[in-house]
């Protein structure tokens, strides 16, 4: 059952040419997380404020709980959709308490117990009677989550929500958005540009760019499998070369890394042009390897270093991104032997 539906929606602003949202259809299933990641512009709030009701479609259907809420004979306004919302500032009134923000606007006979209840849930039992202001970030958020969770409604979408948060707070809110949507059974969409953010709370990651999903997916699929381009370089680092598929079709032909098996999501005919998608941890540094660079420039990460290694072979040259062990000592213009493991290498569309 899919707690949220759309069915081929558009959204135009008005003195503008190009839709915001084109033609996006998207399945949630009920207690789902999805986030929907990509760059600045490429519509997630819009698709944001067209499911809460903030903004008006002009082309297809939204089904919230199997109800339509908005296609071109009905209009459910934003109070009648059932939607939670938490926003980036978390929009909390400053003149109230803990208690009150969460139990703005609740009338039913359950509130008292209603909001202890969501407070127990968010971990801030005992903070009824401060103000936001006496509250941290990471509080704050909570705050936020828990009022929209108040009132059960059928689907809570949150706008890049960790943005406010510094890094630390950041990792350890991941986790316990994560927890309290799910111990809520809530059905969630999440906006976020932040491909760590996406891949960490995710059960569904549907990637945008100028209005169109490009592709959608679990975060493992879409870290291993990306389609296209776009979506390879967006979710993580990866190296994008250009081949040619095998007779076989189980390898692609490169003319600086020559043949390459990959894990193939797609399916490509023999002699096709395509990509290789080469995540810098399936590069790995080996003596007895077949191939060899020499380092470019190299970070030191503390978790990796992250080396830029140059690869020339019959006159064509190549960098790639690769991880090396931050125990070993590199130079840069040494030459390093290395192996392609296939876990992450993908084929992916030339365009
Ligand atoms: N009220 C508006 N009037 C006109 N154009 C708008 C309006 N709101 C958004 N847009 C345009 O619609 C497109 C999509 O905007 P949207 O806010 O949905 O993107 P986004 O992916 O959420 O971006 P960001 O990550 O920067 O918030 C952009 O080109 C933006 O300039």
């Amino acid at each position: 059952m899919y707690d949220i539906q759309l069915k081929t929606v558009s959204k135009t602003y008005l003195g503008t040419n190009e839709p915001a949202v084109k033609n996006l259809s998207l399945n949630v299933e009920k207690g789902s997380i999805i986030t929907l990641l990509g760059p600045s512009g490429c519509g997630k709030s819009t698709t944001l404020r067209l499911i809460a009701g903030f903004e008006r479609a002009e082309g297809g259907s939204i089904s919230l709980a199997g109800k339509i809420v908005s296609d071109e004979n009905t209009w459910v306004p934003p109070e009648k959709r059932g939607v939670g919302m938490v926003f980036q500032d978390y929009a909390l009134f400053p003149h109230l308490n803990v208690f009150d923000n969460i139990g703005f606007g609740y009338k039913e006979k359950d509130r008292k117990s209603r909001v202890m209840e969501v407070l127990e849930l968010v971990n801030l039992k005992g903070f009824e009677k401060r103000y936001p202001y006496e509250l941290s970030g990471g509080q704050q958020q909570r705050v936020a989550l828990a009022r929209a969770l108040a009132r059960r409604p059928v689907v809570v979408l949150l706008d890049e929500p960790f943005s406010n948060l510094d890094a630390d707070l950041r990792v350890t809110m991941r986790v316990e958005v994560k927890r309290i949507l799910k111990e809520a059974g809530a059905t969630a969409i999440f906006v976020s540009h932040d491909q760590k953010d996406a891949l960490a709370i995710s059960d569904v990651i549907a990637v945008m760019k100028d209005g169109v999903l490009e592709q959608i997916g679990t975060p493992r699929e879409i870290y291993r499998y990306p389609e296209n381009k776009f979506v390879a370089s967006f979710i993580g680092q990866s190296n994008i070369i250009k081949g040619k598929i095998s007779d076989d079709g189980l390898s692609v032909f490169t003319n600086t890394l020559g043949s390459v098996s990959c894990n193939h999501s797609h399916c490509m005919c023999a002699g096709e042009e395509v990509c290789i998608s080469i995540r810098p941890d399936s590069i790995i540094k080996d003596a007895n390897g077949h191939m060899e660079g020499r380092v470019k420039e190299f970070t030191y990460t503390g978790e990796t270093i992250d080396a830029v290694i140059t690869i020339t072979s019959a006159g064509e040259e190549v960098d790639l991104l690769m991880h090396i062990h931050p125990e070993e000592n590199i130079k840069t213009g040494e030459i390093i032997r290395f192996k392609l493991l296939p876990n992450f290498v993908a084929v992916v569309k030339n365009e």
